[in-house]
């Protein structure tokens, strides 16, 4: 019998756990159930699953809204997230995370860095100001970009400070509605305020990141909580300048994937250039029988998905090498 040869590393990956504990509940559109309490066992169950892999996994990505916007008008914000990341302690592997709309629903941007949320490293190369992106590298030729899809939003920041106010004309541009968190009618349905995007500065961080990677003949993966590419999302659920953040990418050859959340229906596409654009389904409308989340065994030449419970089997070639 052949052997299966082993990956070079692997590493977990789960989107909006959303936990609360409060009994279920429907999305906006009142069609989507969600299993807040439910979501944490889940996790659980993933972060089992995952301890028992062998060999074993390098790290897990965590891809936003950890815990549900529920929480804060209980006030509860506090021990929910530290349920969850006492479920994700029992890992002995690092936890990298990228915030949602979810985490600044219970925290402002200022407290979420002195929280366990805060999962980039000291001293870590990260855009100017209090942009949460940073980059690692878990093996020789390899780099994770950690982006901070919520840089420029009216999320998490006071009021009175310059990016909220930059943020706030951005949203009122391109959304006339009441209802700023209502895509009704807009010709770019992206533009809402549970949506947010990337600065000038988080966009000139990345270029340079990318020029790095591609000069030392690195695979790079992207993470955000907002997806990026059309084909891997519905319209509204896209980052508000997602067309940026791909021009970047295109712009070198280094991207073989990006790994995005907020979608709970999940999505993938393959894009033009190559890159391989995965939305994970989201763990809060998953049902309790069932489960949403993944491992991927990276080798040198693809990666191989193995999903469980809603998330399917994929395997991913690398298209540029
Ligand atoms: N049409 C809408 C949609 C949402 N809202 C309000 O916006 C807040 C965030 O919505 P929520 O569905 O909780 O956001 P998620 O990040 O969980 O989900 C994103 C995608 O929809 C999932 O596929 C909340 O207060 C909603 O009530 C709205 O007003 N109008």
């Amino acid at each position: 019998m052949e052997a299966v040869p082993a990956p070079l590393f692997a590493f977990g990956v789960i989107a909006d756990i959303q936990y609360a504990d409060a009994e279920d509940g429907y999305d906006f559109s009142g069609y989507r159930r969600r299993y807040y309490r439910q979501s944490l066992q889940l996790l659980r169950d993933a972060v089992e699953a995952w301890a028992a892999e062998r060999p074993p996994l390098a790290f897990v990505l965590q891809l936003g809204d950890s815990i549900d916007g529920l929480n804060a008008r209980g006030g509860r914000a506090v021990a929910a997230l530290e349920q969850v990341l006492a479920a994700l302690g029992r890992l002995p592997v690092p936890v990298h995370h990228t915030w949602g709309n979810h985490e600044f629903y219970n925290f402002s941007r200022a407290r979420l860095a002195h929280t366990g949320l805060n999962s980039r490293p000291a001293g870590a190369a990260a855009p100017a100001g209090d942009c949460q992106a940073y980059d690692f590298s878990p093996a020789t030729r390899f780099r994770v970009v950690v982006l901070d899809a919520y840089d420029m939003s009216v999320l998490g920041r006071e009021p009175d400070s310059p990016r909220y106010q930059e943020a706030l004309q951005l949203l009122r541009e391109k959304n006339p509605n009441e209802s700023l968190n209502s895509p009704a009618g807009l010709k770019e349905p992206q533009f809402v305020e549970f949506n947010g995007g990337f600065s000038q500065a988080q966009l000139d961080w990345f270029n340079e990141v990318l020029k790095f990677s591609d000069e030392n003949q690195e695979k790079v993966v992207v993470m955000g909580h907002l997806p990026i590419h059309p084909g891997a999302s519905d319209s509204v659920c896209l980052a508000w300048n997602y067309e940026d953040a791909l021009s970047v990418i295109h712009s070198h050859r280094c991207v073989v994937c990006f790994l995005a959340g907020h979608l709970h229906d999940g999505g993938y596409c393959l894009d033009s250039h190559g890159v391989h654009h995965l939305t994970l389904e989201g763990v809060i409308e998953t049902p309790p029988e069932s489960n949403a989340f993944g491992t991927v065994y990276v080798y040198e030449d693809k990666m191989i998905l193995k999903g469980r419970g809603r998330v399917s089997d994929r395997v991913m070639h690398f298209c540029k090498w």
